[in-house]
């Protein structure tokens, strides 16, 4: 038993449509090397010996999951998703309360090339601090606020700017309370540290690898696909 994360799961959102992928089933369910890309980010998630069990949020008409290989991993619980991704989330969360999980860790589906060093990063420097953390890297490229007719309205100061990836990690009971809250006053929660955030919270900014890409676009599944060939001498947070 682990004295800083006693009981830790890891939640999986994957019950999303993939629109922007513009394929023929849920990108969650596009394959990599002949496997799931859902197979896999399970398997990563896995591999870090503090996850006691994997929670997945998948749509209640899903009719891919029963195909995965891990769908039947005795560590590998299903739950139904949501209209949002913080929906299924919440879900996810409600379930993890009720294995009495103290800790969650949330992590998308559409990150197969999550590293295990990053995973372990995370819980290293958040270190069960109340506020939590997320893995983050940090925005390398100028960035432009466009106006609403497509051209450059200004241009907005870099520093301080990360991009949030995931896993994030928070205390199950806080995070499931103001996700739910978030979600009752209508307010966008598109990753966990927004809900944190939203009640105060200052969650920790844990730099991780760029190559933990969302897939989300036609071209993001030959990069991920790359990364994943290539992991063993990619990482280099
Ligand atoms: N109602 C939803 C929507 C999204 N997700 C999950 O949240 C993750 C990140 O969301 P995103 O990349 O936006 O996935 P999709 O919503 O499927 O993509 P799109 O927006 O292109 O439809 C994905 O693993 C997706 O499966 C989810 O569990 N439930
Ligand atoms: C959670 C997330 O991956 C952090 O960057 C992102 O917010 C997911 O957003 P999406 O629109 O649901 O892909």
């Amino acid at each position: 038993m682990n004295k800083i994360y006693p009981s830790l799961v890891a939640i999986v959102p994957a019950a999303g449509v993939g629109s922007r992928m513009e394929a023929d089933r849920p990108k969650q369910y596009l394959t990599l090397d002949g496997r799931f890309i859902l197979d896999v980010t399970i398997e990563k998630l896995l591999s870090c010996a503090l996850v006691s069990q994997v929670i997945v949020a998948v749509s209640a008409d899903d009719p891919y999951f029963s195909k995965l290989s891990m769908a039947n991993h005795p560590k590998v619980l299903r739950v139904d998703g949501g209209v949002e991704r913080a929906d299924s989330v919440l879900n996810g969360l409600n379930k993890a309360l009720a294995l009495g999980a103290q800790w969650a860790l949330v992590h998308d589906a559409a990150r197969p090339c999550l590293l295990v060093d990053d995973i372990e990063r995370l819980l290293e420097q958040v270190a069960a601090d109340d506020d939590g953390g997320l893995l983050a890297a940090p925005v390398r490229d100028t960035m432009k606020r466009a106006s609403p007719d497509g051209f450059v309205d200004h241009t907005v100061n870099r520093e301080g700017l990360w991009h949030a990836l995931t896993p994030q990690l928070f205390p199950t009971k806080s995070l499931q309370r103001n996700v739910a809250a978030a979600l009752a006053a209508n307010i966008p929660v598109t990753d966990e540290a927004s809900a944190m955030e939203w009640a105060g919270h200052h969650p920790k900014l844990v730099i991780g690898n760029d190559t933990n890409i969302k897939v989300t676009r036609p071209a993001d599944l030959k990069l991920a696909g790359f990364y994943l060939q290539h992991e063993d001498n990619l990482g280099c947070a």
